[in-house]
């Protein structure tokens, strides 16, 4: 049985609807931005906070937990600039907590979602995991604190983990049941999708002098069902005892501005964005790609999906939640 941790928001709900086919899946998740409407079936969801010790032992207590994939986090770069407390106490302090009461019951596998945002302003253009992290606001460096707990915790307690750096989580699941929903979203492809179907009056495209081609921001967009497969072979590799420790960049490897994005929106859904050219957004790198060969190399994941696709699947859920 595995537990997740997160398991009722965008990128948990997509890892559990390819989990349930070859595991027991329970889901503890206090629904802050998560939605019980995004959970699968088969899974069972329990309603609580991570950072509560009495039901951590429960759960640990009742179930035969083999390993611990943990979603659950704060994720706005903004809000964790303007409430950093919030973001080092639910994304560092809880997951101490949780950590801590997986090895009180010997459950020692753990799989961490961590983020790009832990490389800050990076001075190549592919970043590989040997690139230095440097993050350069609260929510960055929350995700950098416990990878760094995670490499104390094996070294000192026998923890075996792997830290997922994803880069952009884009897209929805291909039977379009479940899609990214934040609220408020402040992702890219959401927020064009939701004005092309005519919920929001327009685009805003944060910064127009960029030191790239276009003067755009520079992504790279995964799909998540390609970031739920490189999870479950994290997981394997930690279940077979293949690997006990080990940090992997999720990544398409391939960079689009803001712009091409928005074009690729047009071309995808054959609707006319009205595009606002806004000043920069504080805290965005220029470019951001990443270079996915160590996973590759190691688990033999490589993400299949393209732009095209991302965008397509995530049009046909966001149409979907029209109705
Ligand atoms: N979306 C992206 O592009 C992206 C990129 C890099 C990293 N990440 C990381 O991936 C993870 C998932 O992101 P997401 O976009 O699915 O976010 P999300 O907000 O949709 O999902 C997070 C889930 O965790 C739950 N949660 C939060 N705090 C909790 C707590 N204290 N106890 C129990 N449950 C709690 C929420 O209710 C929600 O269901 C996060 O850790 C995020 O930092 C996301
Ligand atoms: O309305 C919008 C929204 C976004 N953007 C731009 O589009 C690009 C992508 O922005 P997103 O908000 O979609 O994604 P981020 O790259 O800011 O953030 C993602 O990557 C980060 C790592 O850098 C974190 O991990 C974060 O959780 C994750 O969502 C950025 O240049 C942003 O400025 C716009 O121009 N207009």
């Amino acid at each position: 049985m595995i537990l997740v941790v997160g398991g009722a928001g965008y990128i948990g709900s997509h890892l559990v609807k390819e989990l349930v086919n070859i595991e027991e899946v329970i889901i503890l998740d206090n629904l802050s931005t998560g939605f019980r409407s995004l959970v699968d079936s088969k899974a069972i969801l329990i309603e609580g906070d991570l950072g509560d010790e009495a039901v951590l032992n429960d759960i640990f207590l009742k179930y035969p937990i083999k390993a611990v994939m943990h979603f659950a986090a704060n994720s706005l770069v903004g809000e964790s600039v303007q409430d950093p407390y919030k973001y080092y106490e639910n994304n560092v302090a809880s997951t101490i907590t949780l950590l801590n009461t997986m090895l009180k019951h010997d459950v020692k596998n753990f799989i961490f979602s961590s983020t790009a945002a832990t490389y800050g302003i990076p001075n190549v253009d592919i970043i590989d995991e040997e690139q230095p992290t440097n993050p350069i606001n609260p929510y960055g460096r929350s995700k950098l604190m416990v990878e760094q707990i995670l490499g104390d915790f094996a070294h000192a307690y026998g923890l075996h983990y792997v830290v997922l750096r994803y880069f952009n989580a884009a897209g929805a699941h291909e039977s379009a049941e479940i899609g990214e929903s934040h609220d408020p979203e402040t992702h890219l492809i959401p927020i064009i999708l939701q004005h092309l179907l005519g919920q929001r009056e327009k685009i805003s495209v944060f910064g127009t002098d960029y030191d790239t081609q276009d003067g755009t921001c520079i992504r790279d967009y995964i799909h998540v069902t390609d970031l739920a497969k490189a999870h479950i072979l994290a997981l394997q590799a930690l279940l077979s005892g293949k690997k006990n420790t080990a940090i992997y960049n999720l990544g398409n490897g391939k960079g689009f501005s803001v712009k091409d994005v928005i074009d690729t929106c047009e071309k995808v859904t054959g609707v006319k964005p009205n595009i606002e050219y806004a000043d920069r957004r504080p805290g965005d790198p220029a470019r951001l790609v990443a270079s996915a060969k160590k996973i590759y190399e190691d688990l033999g994941w490589k993400a299949a999906i393209d732009l095209d696709e991302i965008i397509e699947s995530a049009w046909k859920w966001h149409k979907s939640q029209m109705n």
